[in-house]
């Protein structure tokens, strides 16, 4: 598995450096430092579609999922680099207007969190949402620098992924939401450069607190990997969060 990784990320020359070459991804070679991107070069890309970096097995799913999308039951979420700048999400910016607490220069080089690494050797992943069964599935393949004990995926690495997978429900359902609780049972450890499937379900809507849960499962679907519950509170619009 993660040999075949390693030559898959090699013929996309991300692990070609050697060793002492201590270039941060997304550093300019040489220069040593940080490479400041263009705003405009990273907003508008759809992340959540097939890229060179993916396994066969996240293509297989891709796929799958496409497959249950064309009589609209499922629909698949499109994904960006920045958490605001898209037309789709431009309005949850009035929900944090008052409360950014960066000044703009700096806001507009944040990045979401789980697309700020180098293709293939961070979190590549898709979700997919299904509006009936409020439910929503993330295929997701955790790369390289994700490692936490040596050769599997880092738990928190794995809790990012099903906070946004929870995050993404809630909020589908029920607009900009932070999360309050997650509670997560970790049973099998995930294989780096594995394929796992997240598969979420809005349990409960109270007021404003939305109760969602989840499980990790492998491709197969024979591994239990993990099992979650998340908390979720619906913003107020206006409302100060500092
Ligand atoms: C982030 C938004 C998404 C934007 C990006 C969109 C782009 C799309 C990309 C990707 C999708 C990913 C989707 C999101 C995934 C990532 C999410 C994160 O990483 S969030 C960062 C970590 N979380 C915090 O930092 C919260 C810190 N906490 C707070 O700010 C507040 O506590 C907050 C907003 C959660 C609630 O504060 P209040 O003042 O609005 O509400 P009160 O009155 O305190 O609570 C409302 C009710 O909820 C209960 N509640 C609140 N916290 C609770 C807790 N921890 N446990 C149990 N109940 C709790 C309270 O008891 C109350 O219940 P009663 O109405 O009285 O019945």
């Amino acid at each position: 598995m993660l040999r075949s990784c390693a030559a898959r990320l090699r013929t996309l020359r991300v692990l070609r450096r050697q060793p002492g070459d201590a270039r941060l991804p997304g550093s300019q070679p040489g220069s040593g430092k940080l490479r400041s991107f263009s705003f405009e070069d990273v907003t508008e890309k759809d992340q959540a579609l097939p890229k060179p970096s993916w396994s066969k097995d996240l293509r297989l799913l891709f796929d799958k999922f496409m497959k249950k999308c064309e009589d609209g039951s499922w629909k698949r979420l499109p994904s960006y680099k920045t958490s605001y700048t898209t037309s789709t999400i431009q309005d949850i910016r009035a929900f944090f207007s008052g409360s950014i607490p960066l000044k703009e220069e700096l806001m507009s080089q944040a990045r979401l969190f789980t697309r700020s690494f180098e293709d293939g050797l961070g979190f590549e992943y898709v979700m997919f949402y299904n509006d009936d069964e409020k439910r929503v599935v993330c295929i997701c393949q955790g790369g390289l620098y994700l490692q936490g004990p040596p050769g599997f995926l880092h738990g928190g690495a794995l809790a990012t992924l099903i906070d946004i997978t929870l995050g993404t429900n809630a909020m589908v359902a029920g607009g900009p939401v932070m999360t309050a609780n997650l509670d997560i049972s970790f049973k099998r450890p995930v294989p780096l450069c594995s394929v796992v499937v997240i598969n979420s379900q809005l349990d409960k809507v109270e007021g404003r607190k939305f109760f969602v849960s989840c499980n990790v499962r492998s491709v197969d679907e024979q591994t239990l990997h993990t099992e979650g519950t998340g908390l979720f509170i619906k913003l107020e619009p206006g409302k100060s969060l500092i």
